[in-house]
This record gives C-alpha cells, sequence and structure tokens, in this order.
C-alpha cells in the first residue's frame, strides 16, 4: 500500500481502536483490541456469547465507565482524539453517538414526545423546528407513513418492529454521526428484522453504522466489514465478503459455519 494510499484509508476512520483492553475486576474482557471503523459503512460485531461485544460497542460511547471496577488500557480514538484521556469532553460523543438497544426502549410518552425529548435536552423549543425535527426522523427511520396519524398517541401502543424503529429515530433526532446498534433485531419478528435490516442499509449513506449481530447471515447481508471476537480478541476484521467466503483463520471458519458459538 503507498503513503497516500495508507492517508487515505486513514482518513476514511471515525474511530480507531489500538490495543484496546478493558477488564472487569479480574476478568480481562477485551484484550488488544485494534481495528478502524470506517465512516458511512456498516460494521459488524460478531461472535459467541461473552466473547465482549457488548463491552466492546458500549466502549465506543463510555457508556461501559458506567460499570463500578472497570479497568482499561490502550485507546480509541474518535475523530482522532482519545475518548479516554482524561481532557476529552465526553459532550462530543453524547451528541455524535446515538445508541439502540436490543429490547426496543421507548420513554413511556408519546410518539412526538420521544423523538423532541434529546432536541429539547439541547436547548430547541421552536415547536415548528421541532415539528420538522420528528417528522424527519420519523421518514428517516421509515416509520412515518405508520404513525404520521398518532403522534400524539403513547408510544407503548407501537408494536416490538415499530418501537424499534422509533428508538433509531430517537437517536437520529439528535443528528449523530455514528449509530451503534447492540443486537437490535434479536426481539423482533422475520419481518420487523428486515426492516430494520433496509433501514440500516440506508442509513449509511448519512451516518457510520456499528451493529453487534448474533446473526451471522445478517452481519453478512448488511454489513461492510465485520470484526469476529472471540474470548475479548479480535480473531479476524476484514470485508465482509471476504471475512465470510475466504476467512484466514480457522476459528472464524469453524465460527462461521456453525462449529461453536
Ligand atoms: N457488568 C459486568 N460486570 C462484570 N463482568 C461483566 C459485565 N458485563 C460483562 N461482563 C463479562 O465480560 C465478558 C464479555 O461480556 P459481554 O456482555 O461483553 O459479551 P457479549 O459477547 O456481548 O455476550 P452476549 O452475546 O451473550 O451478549 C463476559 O465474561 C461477561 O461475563
Amino acid at each position: 500500500m503507498t503513503q497516500a494510499q495508507q492517508t487515505a484509508v486513514k482518513h476514511d476512520a471515525i474511530y480507531s481502536v489500538n490495543q484496546f483492553n478493558l477488564w472487569y475486576g479480574q476478568d480481562h474482557a477485551l484484550k488488544d483490541v485494534t481495528f478502524d471503523i470506517p465512516q458511512n459503512q456498516v460494521t459488524a460485531i460478531i461472535g459467541p456469547s461473552g466473547c465482549g461485544k457488548s463491552t466492546f460497542i458500549k466502549s465506543l460511547n463510555r457508556m461501559v465507565e458506567m460499570v463500578p471496577g472497570i479497568k482499561m488500557a490502550g485507546s480509541i480514538n474518535y475523530k482522532n482524539k482519545n475518548i479516554f484521556d482524561p481532557k476529552y469532553q465526553v459532550e462530543e460523543l453524547r451528541t455524535d453517538v446515538g445508541m439502540v438497544f436490543q429490547k426496543p426502549n421507548p420513554f413511556p410518552k408519546s410518539i412526538y414526545e420521544n423523538i423532541v425529548y434529546g432536541p429539547k435536552i439541547h436547548g430547541i423549543k421552536d415547536k415548528q423546528t421541532l415539528d420538522n425535527i420528528v417528522e424527519k426522523s420519523l421518514k428517516s427511520a421509515a416509520l412515518w407513513d405508520e404513525v404520521k396519524d398518532r403522534l400524539h398517541e403513547n408510544a407503548f401502543g407501537l408494536s416490538g418492529g415499530q418501537q424499534q424503529r422509533l428508538c433509531i429515530a430517537r437517536s437520529l433526532a439528535i443528528e449523530p454521526d455514528v449509530i451503534l446498534m447492540d443486537e437490535p433485531t434479536s426481539a423482533l419478528d422475520p419481518i420487523s428484522t428486515l426492516k430494520i435490516e433496509e433501514l440500516v442499509q440506508s442509513l449509511k449513506e448519512d451516518y457510520s453504522i456499528v451493529i453487534v449481530t448474533h446473526n451471522m447471515q445478517q452481519a453478512a447481508r448488511i454489513s461492510d466489514k465485520t470484526a469476529f471476537f472471540l474470548n475479548g480478541e479480535v480473531i479476524e476484521y476484514d470485508d465482509t465478503n471476504q471475512l465470510f467466503s475466504n476467512p484466514s483463520d480457522q476459528r472464524t471458519e469453524d465460527y462461521i459455519t456453525g462449529r461453536f458459538g
């Protein structure tokens, strides 16, 4: 690779993870994790239960810090700044990085109030501006047509799949650059899953997406890059097509062909 190409690749990374380690007490949950997460791409994190996928994705927005007794080493750079540097302004991550969880978790409020919650915290008060944010976010999350006539009804009245798209819309309302998704379809039926998968594909035009998934077909269908984690280590990180069609490590091959996990 030429110097110019190396620079181009570097520039393309929204996150650069370098020798990142994390311990829960004595439990070494992430070991020397090193790879770049590219901008405007979908990066899938796969691996068997307990391999550190959730710990890793929660490190990307510093949510992992809420767990008492953790220890970390190495760095995670976001837009070229180490997010664990004591001088780092964590507010940047809070506004830049949205998160969607395994189980849809709307607030017990109306659909409208769910979306405007974040923007209001960021000081937006003008009703027309908030109305526009609601419409734009719901359209981007492919939910607008289904809910435009019931915006002031409680979000709990939506189906599970609709609630998850509402949570995606809520994360879009703060105009993030990155969306982290921790098994966003594992609680959903196949049709809702398909809708979220299509949505993820369309969102990458405007956002960088990291998705943890147990479902290897899903990773193969929707991601550009895949990282295979095992016992806290990244065993292989590559273009998704390459990793699934021609893995370079026997353990990756064993996992993707269903020999364990
Ligand atoms: N809050 C915590 N306190 C202590 N140990 C934890 C905590 N969260 C996770 N761990 C441990 O860290 C390791 C990695 O867990 P993690 O949840 O990141 O894995 P995972 O790959 O997301 O698993 P799953 O697919 O089952 O959700 C496991 O050994 C787990 O027991």
